[in-house]
Protein backbone atom coordinates (compact mmCIF):
# COMPACT_ATOMS: atom_id res chain seq x y z
CA UNK A 1 0.00 0.00 0.00
CA UNK A 2 1.52 3.36 -1.18
CA UNK A 3 2.47 6.36 2.14
CA UNK A 4 -0.97 7.92 2.06
CA UNK A 5 -1.68 11.27 0.92
CA UNK A 6 -2.12 14.99 2.56
CA UNK A 7 -4.78 17.00 1.24
CA UNK A 8 -4.63 20.79 1.92
CA UNK A 9 -7.01 23.81 0.62
CA UNK A 10 -6.31 27.23 0.44
CA UNK A 11 -9.01 29.67 -0.53
CA UNK A 12 -7.91 32.58 -2.12
CA UNK A 13 -10.30 35.58 -3.34
CA UNK A 14 -11.23 34.00 -6.55
CA UNK A 15 -10.31 30.71 -6.65
CA UNK A 16 -9.32 28.07 -4.48
CA UNK A 17 -6.51 25.50 -5.08
CA UNK A 18 -5.79 22.00 -3.39
CA UNK A 19 -2.73 20.19 -3.28
CA UNK A 20 -1.62 16.61 -2.25
CA UNK A 21 1.56 16.17 -0.61
CA UNK A 22 3.35 13.04 0.39
CA UNK A 23 2.74 12.05 4.07
CA UNK A 24 6.12 11.29 4.61
CA UNK A 25 8.80 14.16 3.96
CA UNK A 26 10.99 13.22 1.24
CA UNK A 27 15.09 14.00 2.39
CA UNK A 28 16.67 17.09 1.22
CA UNK A 29 14.26 20.17 0.16
CA UNK A 30 10.78 21.62 1.12
CA UNK A 31 7.75 19.39 0.19
CA UNK A 32 6.44 19.45 -3.43
CA UNK A 33 2.79 18.58 -4.22
CA UNK A 34 2.74 15.47 -6.34
CA UNK A 35 -0.29 17.13 -7.47
CA UNK A 36 -2.48 20.47 -7.61
CA UNK A 37 -6.21 21.47 -8.60
CA UNK A 38 -7.41 25.38 -9.09
CA UNK A 39 -11.08 25.86 -8.80
CA UNK A 40 -12.59 29.13 -9.54
CA UNK A 41 -15.74 29.83 -6.73
CA UNK A 42 -18.23 30.18 -9.51
CA UNK A 43 -18.00 26.38 -10.01
CA UNK A 44 -19.42 23.53 -9.14
CA UNK A 45 -16.61 21.74 -6.64
CA UNK A 46 -17.68 18.43 -6.02
CA UNK A 47 -16.69 17.04 -9.94
CA UNK A 48 -13.88 18.55 -10.00
CA UNK A 49 -12.39 17.76 -6.49
CA UNK A 50 -14.06 13.92 -7.26
CA UNK A 51 -11.73 13.75 -10.38
CA UNK A 52 -8.96 14.83 -8.42
CA UNK A 53 -8.47 12.55 -5.36
CA UNK A 54 -10.17 9.28 -7.67
CA UNK A 55 -6.95 9.72 -10.10
CA UNK A 56 -4.29 11.16 -7.64
CA UNK A 57 -5.45 9.46 -4.12
CA UNK A 58 -7.12 6.44 -5.21
CA UNK A 59 -6.63 5.07 -1.91
CA UNK A 60 -7.78 7.62 -0.09
CA UNK A 61 -6.12 10.77 1.62
CA UNK A 62 -4.40 10.87 5.02
CA UNK A 63 -7.60 12.64 7.53
CA UNK A 64 -8.15 15.50 8.06
CA UNK A 65 -7.85 17.41 4.81
CA UNK A 66 -6.89 20.71 5.88
CA UNK A 67 -7.84 24.87 4.65
CA UNK A 68 -7.11 27.90 5.16
CA UNK A 69 -7.42 31.28 3.22
CA UNK A 70 -8.31 34.77 2.90
CA UNK A 71 -11.95 34.74 1.80
CA UNK A 72 -14.60 33.30 4.95
CA UNK A 73 -17.53 33.43 2.10
CA UNK A 74 -15.59 31.42 -0.06
CA UNK A 75 -14.20 28.90 1.92
CA UNK A 76 -18.44 28.94 3.73
CA UNK A 77 -19.37 27.84 0.05
CA UNK A 78 -16.60 25.42 -0.97
CA UNK A 79 -17.69 23.91 2.79
CA UNK A 80 -21.14 23.49 2.18
CA UNK A 81 -20.77 21.89 -1.21
CA UNK A 82 -17.65 19.61 -0.22
CA UNK A 83 -18.95 16.12 -1.51
CA UNK A 84 -18.30 13.82 1.82
CA UNK A 85 -17.99 10.74 -0.44
CA UNK A 86 -14.36 11.98 -1.26
CA UNK A 87 -14.35 12.36 2.69
CA UNK A 88 -14.75 14.37 5.21
CA UNK A 89 -14.73 17.97 4.66
CA UNK A 90 -11.39 19.65 5.46
CA UNK A 91 -10.97 21.40 9.08
CA UNK A 92 -9.00 24.85 9.69
CA UNK A 93 -5.87 25.44 10.07
CA UNK A 94 -5.92 26.81 13.80
CA UNK A 95 -4.30 30.96 12.98
CA UNK A 96 -2.96 29.86 17.09
CA UNK A 97 -0.96 27.32 15.02
CA UNK A 98 0.43 29.60 12.11
CA UNK A 99 1.66 31.78 15.28
CA UNK A 100 3.33 29.10 16.53
CA UNK A 101 5.17 28.61 13.86
CA UNK A 102 6.24 32.13 12.76
CA UNK A 103 6.83 35.22 14.36
CA UNK A 104 4.91 38.36 13.08
CA UNK A 105 6.22 41.57 12.79
CA UNK A 106 3.09 43.32 11.41
CA UNK A 107 1.80 46.51 13.69
CA UNK A 108 -1.11 44.56 13.69
CA UNK A 109 -0.25 40.78 13.29
CA UNK A 110 -3.92 39.04 13.33
CA UNK A 111 -5.12 41.38 10.74
CA UNK A 112 -2.15 39.53 8.15
CA UNK A 113 -3.94 37.47 5.73
CA UNK A 114 -3.10 33.02 6.40
CA UNK A 115 -1.57 33.06 2.65
CA UNK A 116 0.87 35.69 3.68
CA UNK A 117 2.58 34.16 6.94
CA UNK A 118 2.26 30.72 4.88
CA UNK A 119 4.06 32.48 1.76
CA UNK A 120 6.52 33.64 4.52
CA UNK A 121 7.03 29.65 6.38
CA UNK A 122 7.31 28.38 2.82
CA UNK A 123 9.77 30.43 2.07
CA UNK A 124 11.99 30.04 5.12
CA UNK A 125 11.86 26.28 4.13
CA UNK A 126 13.00 26.78 0.61
CA UNK A 127 15.63 29.42 1.13
CA UNK A 128 19.64 28.32 1.23
CA UNK A 129 21.60 27.94 4.36
CA UNK A 130 22.91 31.13 5.50
CA UNK A 131 20.29 33.50 3.74
CA UNK A 132 19.16 36.14 6.40
CA UNK A 133 16.02 37.15 4.35
CA UNK A 134 13.64 35.97 2.67
CA UNK A 135 11.42 38.06 -0.40
CA UNK A 136 7.72 36.58 -1.68
CA UNK A 137 5.87 38.41 -4.51
CA UNK A 138 2.64 36.15 -4.79
CA UNK A 139 0.87 37.45 -7.94
CA UNK A 140 -2.72 36.67 -7.30
CA UNK A 141 -6.40 38.82 -7.26
CA UNK A 142 -4.07 40.92 -5.16
CA UNK A 143 -0.29 40.76 -5.62
CA UNK A 144 1.55 40.74 -2.46
CA UNK A 145 5.51 41.29 -1.92
CA UNK A 146 6.94 40.48 1.27
CA UNK A 147 9.80 40.24 3.37
CA UNK A 148 10.96 37.54 6.17
CA UNK A 149 13.44 37.54 8.20
CA UNK A 150 14.68 33.94 8.48
CA UNK A 151 16.25 31.54 11.52
CA UNK A 152 19.82 31.84 12.22
CA UNK A 153 19.56 28.13 13.94
CA UNK A 154 16.07 26.41 12.19
CA UNK A 155 16.83 23.28 14.11
CA UNK A 156 16.44 25.70 17.16
CA UNK A 157 13.15 25.57 18.36
CA UNK A 158 12.44 29.16 19.66
CA UNK A 159 14.01 30.57 16.13
CA UNK A 160 11.27 31.07 14.35
CA UNK A 161 11.47 33.33 10.95
CA UNK A 162 9.44 36.28 11.27
CA UNK A 163 7.23 37.94 8.85
CA UNK A 164 8.29 42.04 8.29
CA UNK A 165 5.64 42.88 6.37
CA UNK A 166 5.61 44.49 2.59
CA UNK A 167 3.14 46.00 -0.29
CA UNK A 168 0.08 44.92 -1.11
CA UNK A 169 -1.15 46.15 -4.86
CA UNK A 170 -3.66 44.78 -7.25
CA UNK A 171 -3.12 41.60 -8.95
CA UNK A 172 -3.10 41.90 -13.18
CA UNK A 173 -6.52 41.23 -13.23
CA UNK A 174 -7.79 43.78 -11.13
CA UNK A 175 -5.89 46.36 -12.64
CA UNK A 176 -7.32 45.92 -16.12
CA UNK A 177 -10.88 45.60 -14.39
CA UNK A 178 -10.38 48.91 -13.07
CA UNK A 179 -9.88 50.56 -16.39
CA UNK A 180 -12.47 48.99 -17.85
CA UNK A 181 -14.90 49.95 -15.17
CA UNK A 182 -13.95 53.63 -15.20
CA UNK A 183 -13.25 54.36 -18.88
CA UNK A 184 -16.02 54.72 -21.56
CA UNK A 185 -13.82 53.38 -24.14
CA UNK A 186 -11.18 50.42 -23.10
CA UNK A 187 -12.03 46.70 -23.17
CA UNK A 188 -11.80 44.26 -20.32
CA UNK A 189 -9.49 42.07 -21.45
CA UNK A 190 -8.07 38.70 -19.95
CA UNK A 191 -4.61 37.94 -20.30
CA UNK A 192 -3.50 34.09 -20.81
CA UNK A 193 -0.20 33.03 -22.67
CA UNK A 194 -0.77 33.58 -25.99
CA UNK A 195 -2.35 36.92 -26.13
CA UNK A 196 -0.54 39.52 -27.24
CA UNK A 197 0.98 41.95 -25.11
CA UNK A 198 2.69 44.49 -27.88
CA UNK A 199 1.07 47.54 -27.88
CA UNK A 200 -0.08 47.50 -31.08
CA UNK A 201 -3.76 47.68 -30.15
CA UNK A 202 -5.43 48.58 -27.42
CA UNK A 203 -6.25 45.37 -25.90
CA UNK A 204 -2.94 44.68 -26.58
CA UNK A 205 -1.65 48.20 -24.83
CA UNK A 206 -3.64 47.32 -21.72
CA UNK A 207 -1.77 43.88 -21.17
CA UNK A 208 1.07 45.59 -22.01
CA UNK A 209 0.96 48.18 -19.74
CA UNK A 210 -0.55 46.42 -16.73
CA UNK A 211 2.09 43.56 -16.98
CA UNK A 212 4.97 46.07 -16.89
CA UNK A 213 3.24 47.78 -14.13
CA UNK A 214 3.23 44.50 -12.24
CA UNK A 215 7.22 43.30 -12.85
CA UNK A 216 8.26 46.90 -12.14
CA UNK A 217 7.19 46.59 -8.83
CA UNK A 218 7.92 43.00 -8.35
CA UNK A 219 11.97 43.94 -9.92
CA UNK A 220 11.95 46.93 -7.58
CA UNK A 221 10.70 45.43 -4.19
CA UNK A 222 12.00 42.12 -4.46
CA UNK A 223 15.25 42.81 -6.23
CA UNK A 224 15.54 45.92 -3.92
CA UNK A 225 14.56 44.65 -0.32
CA UNK A 226 18.51 43.86 1.52
CA UNK A 227 19.79 45.11 -1.14
CA UNK A 228 18.78 42.53 -3.48
CA UNK A 229 20.41 39.68 -0.62
CA UNK A 230 17.42 38.33 0.16
CA UNK A 231 16.58 35.23 -1.29
CA UNK A 232 13.75 35.72 -4.05
CA UNK A 233 10.75 33.90 -4.88
CA UNK A 234 7.42 34.64 -7.12
CA UNK A 235 4.51 32.66 -6.92
CA UNK A 236 0.68 32.99 -8.10
CA UNK A 237 -1.50 32.14 -10.72
CA UNK A 238 0.25 35.57 -12.49
CA UNK A 239 3.89 34.13 -12.03
CA UNK A 240 4.44 33.03 -15.65
CA UNK A 241 3.41 36.11 -17.22
CA UNK A 242 5.28 38.43 -14.68
CA UNK A 243 8.58 36.51 -14.45
CA UNK A 244 9.57 36.92 -18.41
CA UNK A 245 9.31 41.15 -17.76
CA UNK A 246 11.86 41.05 -15.08
CA UNK A 247 15.04 43.13 -15.35
CA UNK A 248 16.59 43.50 -12.32
CA UNK A 249 16.16 40.46 -10.05
CA UNK A 250 15.47 36.43 -11.04
CA UNK A 251 13.39 34.54 -8.55
CA UNK A 252 13.11 30.86 -7.52
CA UNK A 253 9.79 30.57 -8.99
CA UNK A 254 7.55 28.04 -6.71
CA UNK A 255 4.14 28.12 -8.23
CA UNK A 256 2.79 26.04 -5.31
CA UNK A 257 4.53 28.21 -2.64
CA UNK A 258 1.30 29.08 -0.47
CA UNK A 259 -0.26 25.09 -0.56
CA UNK A 260 3.34 24.11 0.57
CA UNK A 261 3.80 26.44 3.52
CA UNK A 262 -0.01 25.22 4.58
CA UNK A 263 1.14 21.06 4.05
CA UNK A 264 4.00 22.48 6.29
CA UNK A 265 1.29 23.77 9.15
CA UNK A 266 -0.75 20.83 9.06
CA UNK A 267 1.53 18.67 9.31
CA UNK A 268 3.00 20.40 12.61
CA UNK A 269 -0.86 20.16 13.72
N1 LIG B 1 -3.88 30.06 -16.89
C1 LIG B 1 -3.36 31.21 -16.46
N2 LIG B 1 -2.26 31.69 -17.02
C2 LIG B 1 -1.75 32.83 -16.58
N3 LIG B 1 -2.25 33.56 -15.60
C3 LIG B 1 -3.36 33.15 -15.03
C4 LIG B 1 -3.95 31.93 -15.41
N4 LIG B 1 -5.01 31.75 -14.65
C5 LIG B 1 -5.05 32.80 -13.82
N5 LIG B 1 -4.08 33.62 -14.07
C6 LIG B 1 -3.82 34.87 -13.39
O1 LIG B 1 -3.49 34.59 -12.07
C7 LIG B 1 -4.11 35.47 -11.17
C8 LIG B 1 -4.86 34.68 -10.15
O2 LIG B 1 -3.92 33.94 -9.48
P1 LIG B 1 -4.17 32.91 -8.32
O3 LIG B 1 -4.86 31.74 -8.83
O4 LIG B 1 -2.87 32.78 -7.64
O5 LIG B 1 -5.03 33.73 -7.36
P2 LIG B 1 -6.55 33.81 -7.07
O6 LIG B 1 -7.12 32.55 -6.59
O7 LIG B 1 -7.22 34.49 -8.20
O8 LIG B 1 -6.48 34.80 -5.93
P3 LIG B 1 -5.85 34.74 -4.54
O9 LIG B 1 -4.84 35.83 -4.59
O10 LIG B 1 -6.96 35.10 -3.69
O11 LIG B 1 -5.26 33.42 -4.26
C9 LIG B 1 -5.01 36.33 -11.97
O12 LIG B 1 -4.41 37.61 -11.99
C10 LIG B 1 -5.03 35.71 -13.35
O13 LIG B 1 -4.90 36.63 -14.37
C1 LIG C 1 -3.79 40.76 0.67
C2 LIG C 1 -4.60 39.53 0.38
C3 LIG C 1 -5.90 39.91 -0.34
C4 LIG C 1 -3.77 38.66 -0.56
O1 LIG C 1 -4.44 37.49 -0.91
C5 LIG C 1 -4.90 38.74 1.68
O2 LIG C 1 -3.71 38.34 2.27
C6 LIG C 1 -5.70 39.54 2.67
O3 LIG C 1 -6.88 39.69 2.52
N1 LIG C 1 -5.02 40.07 3.73
C7 LIG C 1 -5.60 40.82 4.80
C8 LIG C 1 -4.84 42.08 5.09
C9 LIG C 1 -3.36 41.91 5.38
O4 LIG C 1 -2.75 40.89 5.01
O5 LIG C 1 -2.77 42.81 5.98
K1 LIG D 1 -2.74 34.44 -2.72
Amino acid sequence: MPSPRRLVVEVGNSRWKAGLFPEKASRGGPPEPVATLRVAHADDPAPQLRAFLAEHAPHGAAAPAVWSGVNPAGAAALLAAWPTDCGPPPIELPRAALNRLIANGARQPERVGADRLLNALAAAALAPAGCEFAAVADCGTATTIDTVRLPAHPLSAGDRPEFLGGAILPGIVLCARALHAHTAQLPEVSFTEDAPADGRDTEAAIRFGVLEMQAAVVDRLLGGWAEGTAFQILTGGAAGLTVDRLRRCEPHLAPHLTLTGLFLAARDL
